[in-house]
């Protein structure tokens, strides 16, 4: 089936002249997770806008659903619902009527026993009398994420949407996230937050500088480009590593008594030849433990080589 996003070719010059994107190419397939991961000014807001329709992009093209947000605007921006960063409601309508008056606009029938479940799923139920400026920043943002599933968007961008929350509206938002992936709505994400990436994304895409570093299915980065590493407490303290050891990469580490060897994810095969080189050298150990690169890890590697 054709990608309900496609993004081609996507430039965008800012009036002052700054490049935020420098040729983006991603498919966004229907019913995925995908995360975008990217420091601060890497151009995630940027690239999510333009498809949502909010900026108008330089160069290139974004299909939604096979229609072009520039010239279909209004069948693509139907398809979209965005939680922005920053809070855009009016400070004195109230909670109830927010996300009422969000899905009318965009033109579905009310509902009030649907919006209801939403305000419930996001523990607003009490609030929903409440005026936007009596609520938290924290209730805010529930309400903004409230007011884009109201009309039951297709697809669903998240820019970051647990920055500066508690834990309790992650862990809500996750459950609604569950929900919504059930229901076959495409979810794109960005975030900070790498652990969350790392729980609920199905693919990872990191983006720097305005370009795509990469998109990879979460499980098949954290293979391809995770190490491991097996740490060797020894039963005697040696000064050097022998050369058998060490023609396998074994190295001293930090003390006299730690042997650690760096591997590759994929390749676990390798411990059987280190522990069997290790009883020819006559090298006992006490205990053995191995510890897996996360994506975080692996992100830091990957923005700090482009750097
Ligand atoms: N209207 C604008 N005019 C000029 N430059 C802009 C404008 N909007 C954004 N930029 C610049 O474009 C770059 C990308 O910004 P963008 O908001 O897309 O990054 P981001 O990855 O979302 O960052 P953050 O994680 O901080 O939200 C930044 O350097 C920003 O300063």
């Amino acid at each position: 089936m054709a990608p309900i996003v496609s993004i081609r070719d996507l430039t965008k010059t800012y009036a002052n002249g700054f490049k935020a994107l420098k040729g983006v190419n991603l498919d966004i397939e229907r019913g995925e997770i995908l995360a975008l991961l990217g420091p601060n000014g890497a151009g995630k807001t940027t690239l999510i806008s333009i498809v949502c329709g909010i900026v108008n992009p330089s160069g290139g093209e974004v299909l939604v659903d096979g229609h072009d947000v520039v010239k279909d605007f209004r069948v693509t921006r139907s398809l979209i619902g965005l939680v922005p960063q920053e809070l855009t409601t009016d400070q004195f309508e109230t909670v109830w009527n927010t996300v009422r008056f969000s899905r009318g606009l965009h033109g579905c029938k009310p509902d009030p026993v649907y919006i209801e479940k939403i305000l419930r799923e996001l523990s607003l139920w009490d609030k929903r009398d409440n005026m936007m400026r009596q609520l938290s920043g924290g209730m805010k943002r529930r309400v903004l994420i409230a007011k884009a599933l109201a009309y039951e968007p297709r697809i669903l961008f998240l820019d970051e949407p647990t920055a500066g929350v508690d834990v309790n509206l992650r862990k809500d938002m996750w459950k609604v996230v569950e929900r919504l992936r059930a229901a076959g709505v495409t979810i794109i994400l960005t975030t900070h937050y790498i652990e969350e990436a790392e729980e609920i994304a199905d693919r990872v895409g990191v983006i720097n500088g305005g370009e795509l570093l990469l998109v990879e299915d979460k499980n098949t980065l954290m293979k391809k480009l995770g190490r491991k590493q097996l740490i060797l407490e020894l039963a005697e303290p040696i000064d050097t590593v022998p050369t058998g050891l060490a023609d396998l990469g074994l190295e001293l580490n930090g003390s006299r008594n730690r042997l650690v060897y760096d591997y590759d994810a994929d390749k676990e095969h390798a411990i059987a030849a280190v522990l069997s080189r290790m009883v020819k050298e006559g090298i006992h150990f006490r205990d053995l433990s191995t510890r897996q690169s996360s994506l975080e890890d692996i992100f830091v590697a990957l923005v700090g080589e482009k750097a």
